[in-house]
């Protein structure tokens, strides 16, 4: 089987993909990242990608957001094709990542931290702000308006005048989910979202995942080595292996591939029958 083949057409979503990663190669001297990866997300999905450790997963998520350039291949967000563009360029169309590691000023509050993630939304700068002062105050009241409607979405309201810095763990990867979402995004790429977590941050954090894709509708990229968060959660499930695609498809399908179970996923995690 290529990399680009699934043994589970049936699996793909109808709709017209949101995003539509095709036949990408991308390869540092002498190591191949990714090769010859290709992958639709439909709109509203949650599209997960699991593998072992160096199979690949961050390479994906840095060439969908601007860090890497393939040698080869196409990505299209919609009409676009983001090869080629700067990260920034990729985040004004709307595309928002959270890290693995979490990137907060953790000096600043809450509420200066979400607001952070509304600077897309800022047209106006200083000397424009002086001109256009009326223009520049209704859209800051706007941005906190915005910016107050996510602290409710994520329950932040008993921290969102505390430094960042301050707060337990889960609640600051939480934060971070905020900021990715103040941009408004129209795809959300989640860079192993409850790492590190305990079992209670860690259903919480499912719970604002699941209010996103269901409430929100925004479709989502996740990458997760938490199993049992992936087969719960998502739609559908890439396993990358060595660089490639060995398997997409629905969760059970992909958890009962004899193929994902040698390479992956081992005999103990066979199978995946949760109440
Ligand atoms: N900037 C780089 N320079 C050289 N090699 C790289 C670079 N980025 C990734 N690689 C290599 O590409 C391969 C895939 O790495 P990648 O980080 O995408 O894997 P991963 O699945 O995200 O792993 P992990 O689960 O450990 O985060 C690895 O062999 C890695 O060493």
């Amino acid at each position: 089987m290529t990399a680009t083949e699934t043994r589970s057409p049936e699996a793909e979503p109808t709709a017209t993909p949101v995003l539509t990663f095709e036949d990408v190669v991308l390869g540092f001297s002498g190591v191949t990242a990714l090769n010859g990866v290709s992958f639709t997300v439909g709109p509203g999905e949650l599209f997960a990608v699991i593998g072992p450790n160096g199979a690949g997963k961050t390479s994906i998520f840095n060439v969908l957001s601007g860090v890497y350039r393939p040698q080869r291949g196409t990505v299209r967000f919609g009409a676009q094709n983001l090869i080629g563009m700067s990260p920034h360029a990729i985040a004004r169309l709307g595309i928002a990542r959270t890290f693995q590691n979490i990137e907060l000023f953790s000096n600043l509050t809450v509420l200066d931290n979400l607001m952070l993630g509304r600077h897309h939304h800022h047209p106006y700068g200083v000397l424009a702000a002086l001109g256009w002062f009326g223009k520049a105050r209704r859209n800051e009241l706007a941005n906190r308006r915005a910016v107050e409607e996510i602290v409710d979405f994520l329950d932040l309201a008993q921290w969102r005048r505390l430094p960042v810095g301050l707060l337990p763990y889960g609640v600051q990867k939480r934060v971070e989910l905020g900021r990715a979402l103040a941009s408004e995004p129209k795809l959300l790429l989640l860079d192993e979202p409850v790492a590190g977590m305990n079992l209670e941050e860690t259903e919480d954090m499912a719970r604002f995942i699941l209010d996103i894709r269901d409430e929100l509708d925004v479709p989502m990229v996740m990458v997760e080595h938490d199993m049992g968060l992936v087969m719960d959660l998502a739609d559908r499930i890439m396993v990358v292996d060595f660089g490639r695609a060995i398997r997409t498809g629905r969760p059970r399908e992909v958890a009962t591939d004899p193929d994902v179970v040698r390479a992956y996923l081992g005999e103990e995690h066979r199978v995946v029958d949760r109440p």
